[in-house]
């Protein structure tokens, strides 16, 4: 494959590299930044970045990829055949991590903490003859609304893939801006491996509340920037392959209002929100740093291209994997109310890796 060679020639030469397929598209991008990429500097601005790919962590200043090539490659559906088997739980790890959803329920209860998102990893090997552009291609046929994206940045070790249904700040060319609030999480399939329409999808009251925080950090992010035109739309279910989620949209005519800069403003007001971190945000960072007990470096960040065709579509790092030869760590988290219920929210987080791992360790 072309485009497998120019990937492993660019990491080869130092370069950074960014492949991607948007949501619903039909071709895939290649974009290599010879010099190996940047960190960009505090008070950074998105409007005055070049064309570009931005890829940031959880914490912390984004790289910058600035274009120095871009090509396109067409998208072939590469169905699989072979069955999925789920890896083996990790028990230890299971019990750790119901034991910090635990901590955050007592935390929560007691306040001022009202949401908390907790994530976890899950470390696998791949098989032998895995290779990162076969993979891409074939999670973008597993999950055409997803984001899919590979990543390699000299200054990061490994290679940062994920298959990513949440946009934290989109700008089109005709100067719509949208962003979602996306949480709640459940099954897309049901125990006879049948996909669940949407519209069949029911919700209960945790699930509901734990989206409504997100779409009140949204709002409250508007009213700071003292936006009131934007265009709200649901909540809705939505399926992204082997889950279903809630979600509500925003958009904002930016050309109408005379508002350009608005995807930089948001980008910096939004950025971790309540979908990764939770409410209120500096309780919620603190809880997550001193509990995790691993770094979640890029996973729960942002990525994706800017300025590039006159557009910008920046995605949270979701469905996420960090791979170091043939060697994976699975990243997933759900959100933590006062009524979470310790072994379902591990439950959620094995069914966030699965929809990484029942493609890449086939
Ligand atoms: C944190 C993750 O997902 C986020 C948390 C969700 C939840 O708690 O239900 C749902 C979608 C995402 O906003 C993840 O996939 O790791």
């Amino acid at each position: 494959m072309k485009q497998e060679l120019a990937w492993e020639e660019g990491i080869a030469k130092g370069a950074a590299v960014a492949a991607w397929r948007l949501p619903h598209g039909e071709e895939a991008f290649l974009l290599q930044d010879f010099s190996g990429g940047s960190i960009l500097e505090e008070g950074w601005n998105l409007a005055d970045l070049s064309a570009g790919f931005l890829a940031a962590p959880f914490i912390g200043l984004p790289y910058f990829l600035q274009a120095d090539s871009v090509t396109s490659f067409p998208l072939h559906s590469a169905e699989s055949s072979k069955p999925f088997d789920a890896p083996v739980e990790n028990l230890a790890k299971k019990t750790e991590f119901m034991g910090w959803v635990s901590e955050a329920i007592a935390a929560i209860k007691q306040g001022p903490l009202q949401k908390v998102v907790l994530s976890r990893t899950d470390e696998q090997d791949l098989p032998a003859d895995f290779k990162v552009m076969t993979a891409l291609q074939e999670l973008g046929a597993a999950y055409p609304n997803a984001f899919v994206c590979a990543l390699s940045i000299p200054a990061l070790p490994g290679v940062w893939m994920c298959a990513t249904p949440e946009i934290l700040v989109e700008q089109n060319a005709a100067g719509i801006f949208r962003t979602i609030s996306l949480a709640g999480t459940q099954s897309g399939v049901d125990a006879d491996g049948f996909g669940i329409s949407p519209s069949q999808a029911r919700w209960s009251q945790k699930e509901i509340e734990e989206q409504a925080f997100v779409s009140r950090y949204i709002i409250d992010c508007f009213k700071k920037i003292r936006l009131r035109e934007y265009t709200e739309i649901g909540p809705k279910t939505i399926s992204t392959g082997n889950l279903l989620h809630l979600k509500t949209e925003y958009i904002v005519d930016t050309k109408a209002m005379d508002f350009p800069q608005l995807p930089g403003l948001m980008l910096g007001l939004l950025h971790p929100t309540s979908a990764v971190c939770g409410t209120p945000k500096q309780e919620a960072v603190e809880f997550i740093s001193r509990t995790e007990s691993h770094d979640r470096s890029m996973y729960s960040g942002y990525l994706g291209p800017v300025n590039l065709g006159n557009a910008t579509h920046l995605f949270v790092n979701l469905r996420t994997v960090e791979i170091k030869e043939n060697h994976a760590v699975f990243y997933a988290g759900c959100g933590i109310t006062e009524d979470s219920d310790p072994a379902k929210e591990w439950q959620e987080t094995q069914m966030k890796c699965q929809t990484l791992q029942r493609i890449l360790m086939q």
